[in-house]
């Protein structure tokens, strides 16, 4: 029986939404430039990042995010709005008190365009080396409309009247350098002109200068548009802002439509210099964008990133504590199962990627469904390739390789992905590498008596000539359900001369179709590994496998392991 899903008549979108207005830049540039150097970075963690907290940072919280961030090679960090909270504002305080600030490094402070907020902020950060103080206000129709209620005209007057305190604070606070930073928050919902109105306001205050110039961040304070749209906007701003090169322009995507690392990119190609995001892109809504993608997406194009992102699992690690929020299983570079495939396909094309860079012994990074390997941040290669119900023969093959050095021969791997595909569809489970060996070693090698009747003790083998392709006389000791039988017989080799002793004594009907076999470990620990294709009594093809160090008896093993293995009710009947 199926039961119907309650759904409630659409919403007509096309009158409740209206799309965005492209912005008309015919002669854009963006789309031809690659990103050949990596932007500045501003990890706004500590702030953005938490604000959207259920549980905002505690300063131990906070302190241990600052020196992940620190060693990542942030050089701009924005530590809080201290002066909306005693929490940020002593934070601020301990890291310039206790000297926690390395030399190079700015800590980045937000304020609203307020008198009172803005003398806290420049006392929160009074003692620093160098900070950025930034100022923003919101600049977007709508909240001109409905949170201001100001024409353009009182929306400027905040902005500059902002501008100028901070101007004054930061000119009577020499021991400090001052970057400052103004954001006409809200930017994607601002008429673009308004904007470059707006910020050359502020420009016109802080006079920036080639050699000290100030930061102006245009955010998608609420990602509105498809990425192509901000990358228009960064291009159309900064083709008309006045003075560009006294400007540090910056981007700072929210990811409410899912595509701000998209946007930040093309953000960059559109002549942005500078990124603010956060690890994971934790922030507001859906959240900031995700500085660690960006960071390894310019990685894996052969462009340093200039942030640390090698031990990916420290960095998870301490965004999940800091932030209590999980990282999705499947985000990008970082998810748990980012590095892992399932599918047969997949592990088949892996795992011949893998071998053939091993042999290869080239530099450059190539192995399919694999766009970064796994080492570079700081993954092993354990969890590549998982075994499920979708998985194939080259998947399977690849653990008993990797894990216990077995070179299966490919009809081997198809029968065994056979016996394994079985088990994963009747469990409907993944299998871990030791449950796919024991199942290997249960089924090819084991000498249980209870499912292996047959086993041999003992043999001896004489040629019955002098040259090397001389045939050759075997004798060996049988053991068949408890009861031992001594057997002889002659062969071109010893398992010829194997088989013809076991078919005579026996007329069990052993065939030979084909032989392979390797030597496993080394030194002392060697064993040779025998794999044996036959069909027994007229069943199979089927394979043995026999494990000694002994090459002899490895071979002699194979011969009865395939013997057992035919009277397994797979092949019955
Ligand atoms: C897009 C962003 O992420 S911007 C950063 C947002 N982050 C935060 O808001 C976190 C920290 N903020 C806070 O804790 C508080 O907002 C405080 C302490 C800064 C201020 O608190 P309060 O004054 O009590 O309240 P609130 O934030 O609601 O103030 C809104 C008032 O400020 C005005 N305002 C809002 N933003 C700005 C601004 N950037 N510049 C000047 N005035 C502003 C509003 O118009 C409103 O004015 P009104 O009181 O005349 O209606
Ligand atoms: C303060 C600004 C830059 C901001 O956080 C945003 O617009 O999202």
């Amino acid at each position: 029986m199926t039961t119907a899903t309650a759904f409630s008549a659409p919403v007509d979108c096309t009158v409740k939404y209206r799309p965005f207005p492209p912005v008309g830049l015919t002669d854009r540039t963006w789309p031809n430039a690659t990103i050949t150097k990596a932007p500045m970075w501003c990890s706004v963690d500590l702030r953005d990042g938490n604000q959207a907290l259920v549980e905002p940072m505690g300063w131990e919280r906070k302190l241990r995010l600052w020196d992940m961030l620190i060693a990542m090679g942030f050089k701009e960090i924005e530590v809080g709005f201290p002066a909306a909270s005693q929490t940020d504002f002593d934070f601020v305080r301990m890291l310039i008190e206790e000297n926690r600030i390395p030399d190079g490094v700015a800590i980045q402070v937000l304020t609203q365009s307020r008198d009172a907020l803005i003398a806290r902020t420049f006392e929160a950060v009074r003692g620093a080396k160098h900070a950025v103080v930034h100022l923003y206000n919101s600049t977007s129709t709508l909240q001109r409309k409905v949170v201001f209620g100001l024409e353009k005209e009182g929306i400027i007057d905040i902005a500059v009247k902002g501008a100028r305190l901070i101007r004054s604070l930061a000119d009577s606070m020499p021991e400090t350098k001052i970057t400052c930073q103004y954001s006409p928050e809200s930017f994607t919902g601002t008429e673009l002109d308004f904007a470059v109105e707006i910020t050359e306001a502020v420009m016109d205050v802080w006079q920036p200068t080639p050699e000290h110039r100030m930061i102006v961040n245009l955010p998608a304070t609420v990602e509105m548009a498809g990425p192509h749209i901000y990358a228009d906007q960064i291009e159309w701003f900064a083709r008309n802002v006045k003075n560009r090169d006294t400007l540090i322009l910056s981007v700072h995507p929210h990811n409410d439509r899912g595509t701000a690392v998209a946007a930040a990119e093309l953000g960059v190609m559109a002549g942005a210099d500078r990124v603010e995001g956060t690890l994971f892109g934790n922030g507001e809504r859906t959240g900031n964008v995700d500085v660690v993608t960006l960071a390894l997406n310019l990685f894996t194009q052969g462009v340093d990133p200039q942030l640390n992102c090698s031990n990916i699992a420290e960095i998870v690690e301490t965004a999940e504590y800091c932030t209590r929020l999980p990282v999705h299983p499947r985000h990008p570079y970082a998810g748990e199962l980012v590095y892992t495939a399932f599918s047969g396909s997949h592990q088949d094309a892996i795992s011949k990627g893998l071998n053939a860079l091993r042999k290869s012994n080239q530099p450059v990074w190539e192995v399919p469904y694999l766009p970064i390997d796994p080492a570079d941040v700081g993954r092993g290669y354990e969890a590549v390739i998982r075994i499920n119900s979708q998985s194939g023969k080259g998947g399977v093959a690849y653990i008993l390789e990797r894990d216990h050095g077995l070179q299966t021969p490919r009809r081997l791997r198809i029968e065994f992905s056979e016996t394994v595909q079985a088990i994963t569809d009747t469990e409907e489970r993944e299998l871990s590498p030791d449950e796919i060996w024991n199942t290997f070693e249960t089924d090819y090698l084991s000498r249980d008596t209870a499912d292996n009747p047959w086993s041999i003790t003992e043999y001896t083998t004489i040629p019955l000539g002098r040259e090397a392709d001389s045939p050759r006389s075997l004798k060996a000791l049988i053991s068949h359900n408890g009861t031992t039988t001594a057997i002889e017989g002659t062969g071109n080799g010893p398992i010829d001369a194997f088989v013809n002793a076991l078919n005579a004594a026996f007329t069990l009907d052993i065939q030979v179709l084909d032989y392979h076999e390797h030597a496993v470990g080394s030194g002392a620990d060697a064993q040779a590994i025998c794999y044996l294709e036959t069909t027994v009594g007229g069943k199979g093809p089927l394979f043995g496998v026999g494990r000694h160090t002994n090459i002899v008896m490895a071979s002699l093993e194979a011969v009865i392991s395939a013997v057992n293995r035919s009277g397994r009710a797979r092949y019955q009947g």
